[in-house]
């Protein structure tokens, strides 16, 4: 068997052009949405991410703002921004771009985004939310997976899924959004501790790998026809690798490969997460 594969700049160019007319919906309305960004520090990788956020809403008619702080910044400056930020009414919603610089909290950090405002769907009000399974911003990334699941018709009722990685911003959310009435998975959710990850992978018909360990899933742990979609991303000499080693091509139905797939779905879901902010919140422009 080889592979189909699930690519993510088709998808996430139909979901801009659905943006488009809402955004300029709401201007026909007099709200004006923007997205905020908020970097720490010069890491070039985040800022090559944020330069991208901001072409993005451009791209589909959103306004945008950056607050660059540098990376020693003081943690109660920091919070004075981000409340500054949650009182602007020209700002719709903002993110706080991850990794922060180790000596800042990201929990407490991203507890002071005010939960109407955060675009990442990463405050705990609204990762609350999404256990409860009441509406609030989902996790971009999640919420690109499911998309790219949703559009390549994967039957996800009833199903096996193997999430790995338990971070906030991915593995953890995950497992909520499949595990929802409305997706019915089954998961399993493995990590570095996890005893035998091959037991869990193989017996997967969906395993969605999120733990930025270059090739750590190879053919021999993956069962024929399943569905693998790759998350985590490591930079090497020879350029971007994904989680999932090429061997499982071979044996599996649908990859989302890295880079490719999930990356640029996950952009996409930022911008709708904007969108639905202001449609849920708008401001006058
Ligand atoms: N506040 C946040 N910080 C971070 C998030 C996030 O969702 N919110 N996710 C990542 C970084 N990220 C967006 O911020 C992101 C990473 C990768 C891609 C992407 O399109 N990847 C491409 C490859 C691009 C490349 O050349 O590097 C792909 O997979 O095809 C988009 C967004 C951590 N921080």
């Amino acid at each position: 068997m080889t592979a189909q594969t699930m690519l993510g700049k088709p998808l996430a160019a139909a979901v801009k052009e659905d943006l488009r007319a809402r955004v300029a919906a709401l201007a026909e309305r007099g709200s004006v949405p923007a997205l905020g960004t908020v970097v720490v520090g010069d890491d070039p990788g985040s800022l090559a991410y944020v330069r991208g956020k901001h072409r993005d809403c451009a791209e589909v008619g959103l306004a945008s703002v950056q607050v660059r702080l540098p990376a020693d910044v003081d943690p109660a400056e920091l919070r004075e921004r981000l409340l500054q930020l949650n009182e602007d009414p020209a700002c719709t919603g903002y993110i706080v771009q991850l990794p922060l610089p180790a000596h800042l909290d990201e929990s407490a950090v991203l507890e002071l985004v005010h939960p109407d405002k955060d675009a990442d769907g990463l405050h705990p009000t609204n990762l609350g939310r999404l256990v409860l399974g009441t509406a609030a911003p989902l996790p971009c990334t999640p919420a690109a997976v499911l998309e790219l699941l949703r559009a390549s018709d994967v039957e996800l009722d009833g199903a096996e899924v193997c999430v790995i990685g338990r971070g906030t911003t991915v593995g953890r959310p995950m497992g909520l959004l499949l595990t929802r009435r409305s997706e019915n998975a089954t998961v399993t959710l493995c990590h570095t501790g996890t005893r035998d990850l091959a037991a869990h992978t193989r017996r997967a018909d969906v395993v969605v790998a999120a733990a930025g360990v270059a090739g750590l899933v190879d053919a021999d742990m993956v069962a024929e026809g399943s569905v693998l979609v790759g998350v985590g991303i490591t930079r090497t000499e020879d350029g971007l690798v994904g989680d999932f080693h090429p061997s499982v091509l071979e044996k599996a139905a649908l990859v989302a490969p890295v880079p490719g797939g999930v990356g640029p779905m996950t952009r996409a879901m930022l911008l709708r997460n904007v969108v639905e902010l202001a449609e849920r919140h708008p401001v006058a422009g």
